[in-house]
């Protein structure tokens, strides 16, 4: 078992709920908001799911680490998850091709996490208490200094953080003999949406948060992609600013998560922070256009408001969520732009819902005759 087996860690929530558990990853302090994944597999996707950021994270599996990390297995270039709870961990592995252990990994990338913490009783705190901050530390014990860290982690109501994460630079993925051209805004963007669209034969640019419309324009792209990313939409104006510039071009768009929340600003339509959100991957969603449903991956902390949906007269509903009702999708009514609060790549999770990538690069087609 690794060296940190029995240096205790702390966990103190925002509401002054404690819990004492294990020390493993890094040494030190650190905070964000609480929140939990249902899933059962998956976590290395689930860490380095770049919406992660700024976010400490409950894994509600039992056991966590069981098949070891594999350098493949990433959403982005690092682990982007504020920090870690678990119930156990396995330090030993077992899985073809696993390059290393979950802790070795955390460490790696400096990231702080407890286990031997109770995650059932936990997570039912935060279902009935809702989405707070929360510090982990090795370093301070005493409540008052615990106290102390936990006031310096800022709210994730109004919190903007695509544009420190977005890339910094345009890259390109894909062959660029490719007939079809999709500019991508990277707010966070996760790398098997990328993947999706280049298997699809599209050539892709994805270019930095803060990118104008006239440098966008440059790449003549023939479909426009608005990415997840963390924070809240709300303190986002620069982007509702290009979502709107990007609609005034009539190209085909898709938006997914933080896009999703976007594009229904950009219709004047309100975001709001929800009780504790949506994190896992086997959320029911039902396609009300088609009538069937579909098991989706989710990782979202906000919704778009479903009155002001109602009452618009440029957007509809798509998609709503078949546990708590909640809107999953939306489109503009007479054209080609839609958008899903889910994650259709679905990494990790079931494959349901890449038809949606189908439909965009079908969009564009059609665009292009
Ligand atoms: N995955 C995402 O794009 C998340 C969007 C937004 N940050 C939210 O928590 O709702």
């Amino acid at each position: 078992m690794a060296s940190t087996q029995n240096t205790p860690a702390w966990l103190l929530l925002k509401d002054g709920t404690i819990f004492k558990g294990i020390s493993f990853g890094a040494k030190g302090t650190t905070g964000g908001e609480i929140c939990f994944n249902t899933g059962m597999t998956g976590y290395q996707e689930v860490f380095t799911d770049p919406s992660y950021t700024g976010q400490v994270l409950i894994m509600n599996n039992a056991y966590v680490g069981n098949y070891g990390v594999k350098n493949e297995d990433v959403e982005s270039d690092s682990v982007k998850i504020s920090g870690l709870i678990c119930k156990n961990i396995s330090d030993r592995f077992s899985r073809m091709n696993a390059n290393d252990n979950l802790e070795n990994y955390l460490v790696n990338n400096n990231i702080v996490a407890i286990h031997d913490v109770d995650t059932r009783a936990l997570v039912q705190h935060i279902r009935s208490k809702g989405a707070m901050n929360c510090i982990i530390s090795t370093e301070f014990s005493d409540e008052a200094a615990l106290k102390e860290a936990l006031a310096k982690v800022p709210d994730m109501d109004g919190l903007e953080l695509s544009s420190e994460i977005s890339t910094k630079e345009p890259y390109t993925a894909g062959s660029p003999d490719a007939a079809i051209r999709i500019a991508v805004m990277d707010f966070g963007v996760k790398k098997h949406i990328i993947q999706c669209m280049v298997d699809r034969g599209a050539y892709i640019k994805v270019f930095p948060a803060k990118t104008g419309i006239d440098e966008l324009k440059k790449f003549e792209a023939h479909g426009y992609f608005i990415s997840n990313g963390p924070g809240d939409p709300a303190s986002m104006d620069y982007a509702v600013k290009t979502v709107k510039d990007i609609l005034a071009t009539n190209k085909p768009f898709f938006g997914i998560c933080l896009g999703h929340q976007l594009l229904a600003r950009a219709n004047d339509i309100p975001t709001f922070k929800m009780h504790h959100g949506h994190r896992g991957l086997n959320h029911p969603v039902k396609n009300i256009i088609t009538g069937k449903s579909e098991i989706t991956t989710q990782n979202h902390g906000f919704g778009v408001d479903p009155e002001a949906v109602k009452n618009s007269d440029k957007v509809e509903v798509t998609h709503v969520n078949l546990n708590d009702g909640s809107i999953e999708g939306i489109r503009m009514k007479g054209r080609a732009a839609f958008s899903v609060q889910y994650h259709p790549e679905s990494t990790p999770g079931p494959f349901d819902s890449r038809y949606l990538f189908d439909d965009f690069i079908g969009n564009i087609k059609k665009e292009m005759l």
